[in-house]
Order: structure tokens, then C-alpha cells, then sequence
């Protein structure tokens, strides 16, 4: 039976794998189902199986949790918004390592993994991505749908733009506005507002080309 112990985890990659470990590792749901429209992927790898394709959530109701975990944001967010005028419910996946303030705001869809840390006063929108061990700190405001990669250090007081993806291991100093979809390379170092739907790389960041 369905229930909301029950948590449907959209995509079955390797971020939907480490998804399922942390929802484990929270012990809340007692049945975690995939769904990929491939449906050979987890095939002999561990014990997750996949129920049925990504459109296949229509069959489940609005007793179960819902968790999107496809790292490409564009569809990350338009699978999001469609469960979310469907009434669908949007887990929150918080591993129990992860430090999390409790004055700050984290939104539904969002997933944080472990050792990451989120300080007082941040707020984290819908769908967001807060990777291994990265660090939000004090005030900053991660807008939806953003992956931030694990390693990210953002400094206090820093304006994520939706839909943005800071690589693994970037970080970006405190009090700057980061516009929608920005993107930073590995190890890239922002220290100046950004514009909106470009690729920034190396230290300090440079825009190298736009993305759209
Ligand atoms: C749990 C998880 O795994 S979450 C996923 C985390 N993954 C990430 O964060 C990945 C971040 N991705 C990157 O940094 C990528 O290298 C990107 C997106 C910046 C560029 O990727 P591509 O467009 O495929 O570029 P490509 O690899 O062809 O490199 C193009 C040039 O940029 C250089 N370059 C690539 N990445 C970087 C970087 N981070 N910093 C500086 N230069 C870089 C390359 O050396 C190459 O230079 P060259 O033309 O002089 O040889």
C-alpha cells in the first residue's frame, strides 16, 4: 500500500541514487520506488527497482512523496512544476549529517546532502540541489531550482539566481547578486555579480561564453 511513507524518487542516475541512500539514512520511508524511462538502469545494482517511466507518476496520489532528482535543471524544474499542479506532494531530503539552522527557510523539493551546512538566515527555493558538503552560509538566498555542486562555498549574503549550476568546487565571495542561470566552471572563484545565461571559469571568474 501506498502511503506517505512511500517516497517516488523521479530519475534513477547516480543522483537519484545517492537521493535514495539519504532518504534511508533519514529512516522516515519505509518504501522508496524509482522512475526512468529507462528501465534497464538499475538493473543488478542494488536493491531499488524501477516501477515504471517518469510519466508513470500520474498513478500515484497524493498520500506519497515526491522527489525529482535530475540534475539538469530545466527538466528538474518543469517536472517539479507539473507535480505541483497535480497536487502532488514534494519531499524535502535533509541528511541527517548536514547541518541546517533552524532559522533558515528550505523549500519542498529540495535536497541536501550530507556534511552540507546551511547557516542562519539563508533561504533554499523549490527543487534546489544543495550537494555533498557544500556550504551556504549566513543570509544568502539559493533561488529554485539551482544545483549548487558539492564543495561549493557560497560566502554570506549571496543572491543565487534560478535556475543557476556552480560546479564542483567553485565558490563566490559574500554580498554579490548572481543572475539567473549562471554557471560556474569546477574551482572557479566568483567575486562580481554575474549576468544571466553565461559560463564563468577560473580564478577570478570570467564569463567565457553565454548559454543560450
Ligand atoms: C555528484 C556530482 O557529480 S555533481 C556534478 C558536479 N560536476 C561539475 O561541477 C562539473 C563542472 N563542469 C565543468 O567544470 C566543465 O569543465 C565545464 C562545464 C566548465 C566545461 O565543460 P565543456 O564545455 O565540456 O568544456 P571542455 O571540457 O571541452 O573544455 C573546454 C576548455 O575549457 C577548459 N576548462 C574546462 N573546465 C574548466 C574549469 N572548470 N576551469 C577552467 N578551465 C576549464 C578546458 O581545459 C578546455 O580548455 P582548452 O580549450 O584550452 O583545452
Amino acid at each position: 500500500m501506498k502511503n506517505n511513507n512511500t517516497l517516488v524518487i523521479i530519475g534513477a542516475g547516480g543522483h537519484g541514487l545517492v537521493a535514495a541512500d539519504c532518504a534511508e539514512n533519514i529512516g522516515h520511508y519505509n518504501e522508496i520506488i524509482f522512475l526512468d524511462d529507462c528501465l534497464e538502469k538499475l538493473k543488478d545494482k542494488n536493491h531499488w527497482h524501477i516501477a515504471g517511466p517518469i510519466d508513470s507518476w500520474v498513478e500515484y496520489d497524493e498520500n506519497v512523496n515526491f522527489i525529482v532528482a535530475i540534475g539538469n535543471n530545466t527538466i528538474r524544474a518543469s517536472i517539479l512544476q507539473q507535480l505541483s499542479a497535480a497536487n502532488r506532494c514534494l519531499a524535502t531530503l535533509i541528511h541527517p549529517t548536514a547541518f541546517i539552522s533552524k532559522h533558515s527557510y528550505i523549500g519542498p523539493g529540495v535536497v541536501i546532502f550530507a556534511n552540507a551546512v546551511v547557516n542562519i538566515g539563508a533561504r533554499i527555493d523549490e527543487g534546489c540541489i544543495i550537494n555533498t558538503a557544500a556550504t551556504i552560509d549566513h543570509d544568502c538566498h539559493i533561488q529554485a531550482y539551482c544545483h549548487i555542486s558539492p564543495g561549493v562555498n557560497i560566502a554570506g549574503g549571496v543572491n543565487v539566481g534560478k535556475l543557476s549550476w556552480l560546479g564542483i568546487g567553485s565558490s563566490v565571495v559574500e554580498y554579490i547578486t548572481l543572475a539567473q542561470n549562471t554557471q560556474s566552471g569546477a574551482g572557479a572563484v566568483i567575486t562580481k555579480p554575474t549576468q544571466s545565461n553565461k559560463l564563468y571559469l577560473g580564478v577570478p571568474a570570467r564569463p567565457v561564453r553565454s548559454l543560450i
